[in-house]
C-alpha cells in the first residue's frame, strides 16, 4: 500500500467528515432513532482506493464528537496505509469502526454513494417485518424526494434479511439492488429485517433526505394497508 494516492485523505477533509457526522448522528439520536449506541454513519472520501470515514463502534451516537471516527478500507477495516495511519494519530482518530462500516464500504462502492446512514427506526423494522420480500410503494407524493414517480411507478424498497457478518450482507444487498437504468433512478434505501434501514446520497445531506422520506412512506404504507 505504500505509495498509494488518497487526495481526498488529508486533515482537513476528516476534521470536516467527523464534525458533519458528529452534528448528523446528533440529530437522528434526538428523533430516537439511534437508541443508546445503535446506529453508524460514513462519508467516502477516496474512491480508489475506497477509503470512508465512518462512526466509531459501540459509542452513545448523540454525544459523537469529531474525532469519534475511524478511517476504513473497502472491506470496512480500520485502513493501515501510512496516510490513514499517520492521520490516525495526528488527529487523535479511533480505530475501532463501526460494526456495520463493511455494509457501508460495499454500498458506496457498488452505489457510488458520498454518504450512508443507518438508524433503527420504527416503520423500517415493522414494514421489513410485515413485506420481507421488499415494500411496495405506488402512487405517493413523498416518492418524487427519492427519485421516482408520485404516480403510475411501481417502487420497491428492498428487504434482506440480518446477519452479523457484513460479507454475507453486502452480498445480499448486491442481490437486491437495481441500479438506475433505462431512466429509472436507484432506490437508495435498504431495509435489514429485524434490524434497520441503510440509506444513502451524494453527500450525508441528501442521505438524510432519502432516509427521512423513505421512513415518511414506510409509515403511510403501514398505516394504510
Ligand atoms: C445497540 S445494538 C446495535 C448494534 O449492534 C448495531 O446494529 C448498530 O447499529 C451500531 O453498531 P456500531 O458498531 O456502534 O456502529
Ligand atoms: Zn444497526
Amino acid at each position: 500500500m505504500s505509495g498509494v494516492s488518497l487526495p481526498g485523505l488529508n486533515a482537513e477533509s476528516l476534521r470536516t467528515a467527523g464534525g458533519a457526522l458528529a452534528a448528523e448522528s446528533a440529530r437522528f439520536a434526538a428523533r430516537g432513532w439511534m437508541p443508546g449506541t445503535a446506529g453508524n454513519l460514513s462519508v467516502t472520501l477516496d474512491r480508489s482506493p475506497l477509503r470512508l470515514a465512518v462512526t466509531a463502534s459501540g459509542l452513545d451516537k448523540g454525544e459523537l464528537g469529531a474525532s469519534d471516527i475511524v478511517v476504513v478500507d473497502e472491506l470496512g477495516e480500520w485502513a493501515a496505509d501510512p496516510v490513514s495511519a499517520s492521520l490516525t494519530t495526528s488527529l487523535g482518530l479511533a480505530r475501532k469502526p463501526s460494526a456495520e462500516a463493511g455494509l457501508h464500504a460495499r454500498i458506496a462502492a457498488v452505489t457510488g454513494a458520498g454518504a450512508g446512514i443507518h438508524v433503527h427506526a420504527l416503520a423500517a423494522v415493522r414494514a421489513g417485518h410485515r413485506w420481507p420480500e421488499g415494500v411496495e410503494l405506488e402512487d405517493l407524493e413523498m416518492l418524487k424526494g427519492i427519485g421516482h414517480s408520485a404516480h403510475g411507478e411501481r417502487v420497491v424498497i428492498p428487504v434482506v434479511q440480518n446477519h452479523q457478518d457484513m460479507r454475507v450482507l453486502g452480498d445480499d444487498f448486491e442481490r437486491v439492488y437495481r441500479p438506475a437504468a433505462d431512466g429509472v433512478a436507484e432506490v437508495p434505501a435498504l431495509i435489514v429485517a429485524s434490524h434497520g434501514i441503510y440509506a444513502w446520497g451524494a453527500d450525508l445531506r441528501q442521505a438524510r433526505w432519502h432516509l427521512e422520506l423513505t421512513e415518511a412512506l414506510l409509515q403511510i404504507a403501514l398505516a394504510t394497508r
